[in-house]
């Protein structure tokens, strides 16, 4: 009974049309009694009636609830990758918009870890500026609470895994193998240039939103500070590490067929033409409604 549960179960999870590389173990907890792949299946196959009761002591058997939360459902997840400047926050919403996954930027989390003034973030703060990896704990636990808060069962995760460590780190405390990761290259020149540019987009957005003047955008340029790493001598460290300790980490899922490139030097509508022909490769899911 339990070797054709562990079956379908497998066969099931082999049908992604994506991930054509060698096949992973499913994402599994070590509980108390339980083996890993044991609990999948309960949960798989549990009678919906019953299926509170039997949450409620898988819950009582993991770790911390949320741990069972999140292994109950059964997350699908996509690492977005690319340089700094790539169009991984450009692109993204688009994905939302799409086809209703929750979007997790990295970098957005830290940064809200530096604004709420928590221990952490001075540390945060003094990684970034100097354009380099924040350490990997900190940045998957972030990772690890929005996946666990969010109704949503289907994430992009946007500038992660940036080295061997987050990715290990990923594996071993989330334990969850991305469906595949979508990889936005783009040359170096491109990159350095839309970087610079970034933060006079953004007063450029600001002035249009708030109907100001553009003459406005000489005076206020003037004090234009930005993101603290959008600068150019950071720009120049951000991009060696992206290129030393990124790529690697490209190259590794592209040793298990899990890469799927899109030439991002190309317009942001060209650019969304290819995303959505990889994510309309998927296999079909019921679609969640809330991206929260
Ligand atoms: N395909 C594109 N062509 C030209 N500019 C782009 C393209 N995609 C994004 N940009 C611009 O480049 C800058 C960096 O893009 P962003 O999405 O913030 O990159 P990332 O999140 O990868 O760092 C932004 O100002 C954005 O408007
Ligand atoms: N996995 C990650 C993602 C981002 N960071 C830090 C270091 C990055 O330079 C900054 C900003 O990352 P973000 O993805 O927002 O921006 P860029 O892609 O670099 O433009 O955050 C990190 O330390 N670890």
């Amino acid at each position: 009974m339990a070797t054709f549960f562990v079956s379908r179960l497998k066969s099931e999870r082999d049908t992604s049309p994506i991930a054509s590389g060698p096949q992973e173990t499913p994402p599994m907890y070590e509980l108390n009694g339980l083996s890993g792949e044991w609990l999948p299946l309960l949960l798989t196959y549990t009678n919906p009636k019953h299926l509170n009761s039997v949450t409620k002591s898988i819950t009582g058997m993991a770790k911390t609830e949320m741990e069972a939360k999140l292994f109950y459902r059964k997350p699908l997840v996509v690492f977005v990758l690319g340089g700094p400047g790539s169009g991984k926050g450009t692109q993204c919403p688009k994905i939302v918009e799409h086809f209703g996954f929750r979007h997790l930027c990295a970098g957005d989390l830290l940064q809200a870890e530096i604004e709420s003034e928590s221990e952490n973030g001075k540390m945060i703060q003094n990684f970034k500026k100097e354009g380099k990896i924040v350490p990997s704990e900190i940045t998957v636990k972030l990772l690890q609470q929005a996946m666990q808060q969010s109704d949503n069962k289907r994430f992009i995760i946007d500038g992660f895994p940036r080295n061997e460590e987050n990715r290990a780190a990923f594996e071993n405390i989330v334990r969850i193998k991305p469906e595949f990761v979508l990889f936005f290259d783009c040359p170096e020149e491109e990159l350095t240039k839309r970087i610079l540019n970034r933060n006079q987009v953004t007063l450029l957005h600001i002035l249009v939103a708030e109907s100001l003047p553009m003459h406005l955008f000489t005076t206020f340029s003037v004090f234009l500070k930005g993101r603290v790493d959008d600068n150019i001598e950071t720009i120049g460290k951000r991009l060696k590490v992206y290129f030393e300790t990124t790529l690697p980490v490209i190259n590794y899922y592209n040793s298990k067929g899990k890469v799927q490139k899109i030439d991002a030097q190309r317009s942001i509508k060209e650019v969304f033409e290819d995303v959505k022909s990889v994510f309309a490769k998927l296999r079909p899911v019921a679609r969640v409604g809330s991206t929260k």
